[in-house]
């Protein structure tokens, strides 16, 4: 039997599913065993990744958040793109199926689909009901704009709620959706599609606004921080925070064990600014395949990912994760099952990715991107310490990070 290693950070019901997965799989064929192995966090596990392709042991399946992908791009040597991988095999697969979103996120400039799509997600916001209705704010009309959220902060904190909003993955959901959202470049060149010369233009008057915003609702306690990555996530479901903008893949988590009524919403937005709301960015993860291995390994990495490409196996994950029906089949069979009108809100997350897309809307590749959302975070934590204004801080994340996007077109241009 050969055994596939599958490196990934999936944690709590995430981890459950995977490792599920991974199970059905093995048990369904005699010839490969998939080993998912949990290797920490996003930046974690690449990192650890890297390291282990440079000292010969890197695993064959790598989980890649949306974040790495510019930088998994380029790294020619240590990775074989997808449909390499299953032309090999003789696999089918086809990326005119997927969701275009999905497809275009993960396919090089030259037309070729490098990684496999697995856990797509988007941002989405999470209401605590019942702590709306302690407030007395109305059920049957959330809000859906940022004046609106914070009206009903303020309602919230008013009702004894000490932490009314808080924010998951603040780059993502407050920086780059909230771009795309509102049709608004976060970086030239098409948010980096075009190519590597893209540079952050991320303090446009319209983010420097949004900022101010969340910053004056820090001062006055109606948003409260509470940390990096995905950390805030525990706060909405032990019901401490009763709103928070987050990953669609935090749904399985809030459905297994929020002891509250929710919904599921669309991101706010600001209703003056043209053409917003536009669509949101995507986020998760997809599966690299790593260089240097037999021909064997690779069959089995194949027929792994030819498992995953059936429809019902992909429909059952997005019921149960909230992460995206990856291809246009799992949507129609999770829609014509009735799953959306079982569970009002589990739509947001498709509708939001399936709206037309524009030059400014239509995805974000850039180089060093996990150490620009570090610098994200470095200075919008100062912003909500109080220790920085908005402008300065969005003005320092355009600079810092720039000088990591120079570096990473020198990089890309020394390689080629
Ligand atoms: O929580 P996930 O897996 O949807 O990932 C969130 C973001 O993509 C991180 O960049």
């Amino acid at each position: 039997q050969t055994e596939i290693q599958w490196w990934h950070s999936m944690t709590a019901v995430n981890n459950e599913w995977v490792n599920d997965l991974a199970k059905d799989f093995n048990a369904k064929q005699k010839d490969y065993k998939v080993v998912p192995v949990y290797k920490g966090s996003y930046d974690e596990s690449m990192t650890a990744a890297i390291a282990a392709f440079r000292a010969g042991n890197a695993p064959h399946i790598l989980q890649v958040f949306e974040v790495g992908t510019a930088t998994m791009m380029a790294s020619k040597n240590a990775i074989v793109p997808v449909t390499k991988v299953m032309q090999d095999a003789g696999k089918k697969f086809d990326p005119a199926a997927y969701i275009p979103a999905v497809a275009s996120y993960y396919t090089a400039p030259n037309g070729q689909m490098m990684s496999f799509p697995f856990n797509s997600s988007t941002t989405v916001f999470y209401i605590n009901k019942d702590a709306f209705e302690k407030a007395g704010l109305d059920t049957n009309k959330l809000p859906s704009t940022w004046p609106e959220v914070a009206l009903a902060a303020a309602k919230l904190k008013a009702s004894g709620h000490k932490c009314p909003l808080t924010l998951g993955w603040q780059g993502w959901t407050q920086l780059e959706s909230f771009s795309t959202w509102h049709n608004t470049l976060l970086a030239t060149k098409r948010n980096g599609l075009d190519g590597p010369d893209a540079r952050l233009v991320v303090n446009s008057p319209l983010h420097v606004r949004h900022i101010e915003n969340l910053a004056n609702m820090a001062k006055t306690g109606l948003f409260v921080y509470k940390g990096r990555n995905n950390t805030a996530e525990g706060t909405f479901v032990s019901g401490e925070c009763a709103m928070i903008t987050t990953s669609s893949g935090f749904y399985g988590n809030v459905a297994k064990n929020a002891k509250f009524k929710y919904a599921v919403a669309p991101l706010p937005y600001y209703p003056d600014v043209p053409g917003a709301p536009q669509n949101t960015v995507i986020g998760g993860a997809s599966l690299w395949v790593m260089a240097g291995k037999k021909p064997e390994e690779y069959k089995g990495i194949a027929a792994f990912f030819d498992y995953l490409s059936n429809p019902e196996v992909q429909s059952a994950s997005h019921k149960r994760t909230g992460y995206l029906p990856v291809t246009l089949a799992s949507f129609k069979l999770t829609e014509d099952s009735g799953f959306y009108k079982q569970n009002p809100g589990t739509d947001t997350a498709v509708n939001q990715m399936i709206r037309k897309t524009t030059d400014k809307s239509r995805g974000i590749r850039l180089g060093n991107y996990v150490q620009i959302r570090t610098i994200e975070d470095e200075e919008l934590e100062q912003v909500w310490a109080g220790k920085k204004e908005p402008k300065d801080a969005l003005d320092a994340i355009v600079k810092r990070g720039n000088e990591l996007l120079e570096r990473f077109e020198k990089q890309v241009k020394q390689r080629s």
